[in-house]
């Protein structure tokens, strides 16, 4: 431990303790300027968008619904590319990255929970499998997983016809969070899950965040989902960031009021 000392004109002597073995958390993401278009038309689905996130952040991405949530995930997992500006990985341009490590990095859950035609078994093993785990290694990850979210044998015998909705999306977060990725990226997870699933889930993610420092981003309708998760919420309009705030009770209720403005003139257009 050592010590960093001054004096300053207002409040005296500063002592600041700084412990060898903590760092200060470095920036793992940053948006510079960045703008997508749609694959359509000339629109912008995302607009001059800039932000950093440091390695161990919690962000609750919020707004109505078309405000751009899911495109930016995407951006973030590379399966699109913006027309202007730059994203950063590590301090890296995404470009320079290897795609497939990129995205073993950075984890796409998609709305969507689809399992490609394979039992739940198949599905949680199969990216093991690609990156050559040992056997021995992917059988350790999946009954830890399964054990820790609590997926029954039964669901893992039965193909994607055979579960439901909240099934599948429970196997789809276990199969993202198996491959250890520094950053998830979860869209709306919890929206098929009871209300028991749900909040295991949230203290899974809160655990890996503490012990693994795992970097989380997630989109989420509900803030009494945002409130158990977040450290920080970035809120997007029409493709921009119209807040970048730390999760506070003051903030949640300013986000909440937003959002029920925005709801309430999007059903008075529709
Ligand atoms: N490939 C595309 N081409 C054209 N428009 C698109 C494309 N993908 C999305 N959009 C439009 O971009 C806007 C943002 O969509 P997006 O799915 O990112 O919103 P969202 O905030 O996630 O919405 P929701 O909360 O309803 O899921 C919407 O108006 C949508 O219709």
């Amino acid at each position: 431990m050592f010590y960093f000392t001054g004096v300053y004109p207002v409040w005296g002597t500063l002592l600041v303790k700084c412990h060898e073995n903590q760092p200060m958390n470095s920036p793992i993401l940053r948006l510079s300027q960045v703008s997508l278009a749609a694959s359509v038309g000339v629109d912008y689905l995302l607009r001059d968008i800039s932000f950093t996130v440091n390695e161990g952040e919690k962000i609750a991405i919020i707004g109505a619904s078309g405000s751009g949530k899911t495109s930016l995930l995407r951006l973030l997992n590379r399966l699109s590319s913006p027309v202007e500006g730059e994203i950063y990985f590590l301090e890296k341009p995404y470009q320079a990255h290897n795609i497939i490590t990129l995205r073993q990095q950075i984890m796409l859950v998609p709305q969507e929970p689809k399992l490609l035609g394979m039992t739940g078994k198949d599905a949680l093993t199969y990216p093991l499998q690609l990156q050559q785990l040992p056997s021995t290694e992917i059988s350790d990850r999946l009954s830890q997983w399964c054990d820790t979210l609590q997926i029954p044998q039964a669901w893992l015998e039965r193909n994607e016809l055979q579960l439901s909705l909240g099934q599948r999306q429970l196997i789809t977060i276990a199969r993202a969070l198996m491959l250890e990725p520094k950053i998830l990226l979860l869209d709306e997870p919890t929206s098929a899950l009871d209300r028991g699933a749900s909040d295991r889930l949230l203290a899974v993610l809160n655990q890996l965040n503490i012990s693994r420092q795992t970097t989380i981003l997630m989109v989420n309708h509900q803030l009494e989902i945002v409130q158990k998760i977040s450290d920080r919420i970035l809120y997007l309009n029409s493709g921009k960031i119209l807040k970048d705030v730390k999760s506070s009770p003051e903030n949640w209720h300013q986000v909440n009021q937003l959002l029920i403005q925005e709801n309430q003139t999007l059903a008075q257009e529709w």
